[in-house]
């Protein structure tokens, strides 16, 4: 549960993405400039101590959204904001702050395999990492005793047998310890786990997850967990914040979210999980929502035997004007075609939100 008290580490606002078409053949003669709409006016705030889960299916900009705030790319337009500090727009790579931002701030790929060199075994990974982090201690034994201690923290002991490993001799469950390893050792502040487990047997994902959330516990750090997957997010999350077509459309707690989706899209994303306790009657969901009105028609879109919209997600280089979700949503309205909707509020609590026109004039 999100607590007024918990402190922001990470905040986005308006964090904008277009990536540039290459244009071919004939269009490399226009003048008009083409753009991929990525990531679009999104917000977005980590907190201490708390997981905040970015859901969408592929292609809807959380990746995106998570190399932004990592800064491996310059965003369009927008604020990112470390402990209130803006982050400027061009921030000199390499230099001092660009540096201590890096250190606070730390990735962890999908892809451990990927993100750890073949040729190098697990103690030059961390070492060099702590090096570069300045943590490395004086002589042989604070670095020996610094590199026991990461290991330790993400479960791999007794350290000996693993510093001399190399990627291959690793499981994907290893490889990613190593890796969530690696980011620890610049003491940060915020970790941004792209996709951490979707590479990992579903036997071991579990066992991953249960690992950030202890590091989240006993560092206090400000976890963003990016991914597909809404009933892994519901486990593991205490926010959800949903993607749609480089748009936030829906936010909130996890179990709120997660068992009563307001949002047409998030009601897809639901149905469409394996979840076995799904607490089921989105129905009710909306009627405490308001229920009145338009709100009432999407009663139905969760609940058994439910319309599930079907279709494929838009264009991101001509995005559909008005709610991006319109062409695919079982509910549509004139007004979804042209006007976009701003974050409106559902239920009574303030804190769970829908892109969605369905709650206008809906909450209480
Ligand atoms: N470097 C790039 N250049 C051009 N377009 C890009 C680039 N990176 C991403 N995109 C486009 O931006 C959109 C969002 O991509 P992104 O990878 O952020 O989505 P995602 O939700 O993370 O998807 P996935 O789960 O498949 O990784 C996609 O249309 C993608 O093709």
């Amino acid at each position: 549960m999100t607590t007024p008290a918990a402190e922001v580490v990470l905040e986005a606002e308006g964090l904008t993405k277009h990536f540039p078409v290459r244009k071919r053949g004939r269009a490399a003669l226009s003048r008009e400039v083409r753009v991929v709409h990525a990531v679009d006016d999104v917000d977005l705030r980590l907190l201490r101590g708390q997981v905040t889960s970015l859901v969408g299916e592929s292609g809807s900009g959380k990746s995106t959204v998570a190399r932004l705030l990592a800064q491996l790319y310059p965003r369009t337009s927008g604020d990112i904001r470390l402990h209130g500090e803006p982050t400027p727009l061009a921030t000199a790579r390499g230099g001092r702050r660009f540096r201590a931002y890096c250190r606070r701030v730390q990735l962890i790929f999908q892809d451990p395999f990927a993100s750890l060199n073949p040729v190098h075994n697990v103690e030059y990974h961390l070492t060099r990492a702590l090096r570069i982090h300045g943590r490395a201690g004086q002589g042989k034994e604070q670095l020996r005793a610094a590199l026991a201690n990461l290991l330790d923290r993400v479960q791999l002991t007794p350290a000996d047998r693993y510093l001399s490993k190399y990627p291959h001799e690793l499981s994907g469950g290893q490889r990613q310890r190593v890796a969530i390893a690696r980011a620890l050792a610049a003491d940060p502040e915020a970790l941004l786990a792209d996709e951490p487990v979707s590479m990992l047997d579903v036997s071991i994902r579990l066992g991953v997850l249960n690992l950030l959330r202890d590091l989240k516990e006993r560092l206090n750090l400000a976890i963003l967990y990016i991914t597909h997957d809404i009933a892994s997010a519901r486990y593991f999350a205490d926010t959800v914040l949903v993607m749609y077509a480089g748009r936030m459309v829906e936010g909130g707690d996890s179990e709120t979210v997660t068992q009563r989706p307001a949002h047409p899209y998030t009601r897809l994303l639901v149905e469409s999980a394996p979840d076995p306790d799904r607490l089921t009657s989105e129905a009710g969901s909306l009627g405490e929502a308001g229920g009145a009105g338009e709100a009432g028609t999407a009663g139905g879109v969760g609940g058994a035997g439910a319309p599930v919209p079907g279709g494929e997600p838009p264009s991101l280089i001509s995005p559909p004007a008005g709610c991006r979700f319109h062409p695919r949503c079982p509910f549509v309205m004139d007004k979804c075609r042209t006007e976009l909707p701003p974050r409106l509020q559902v239920g009574d609590t303030g804190e769970h939100w829908a892109a969605c026109w369905l709650f206008e004039g809906v909450a209480a």
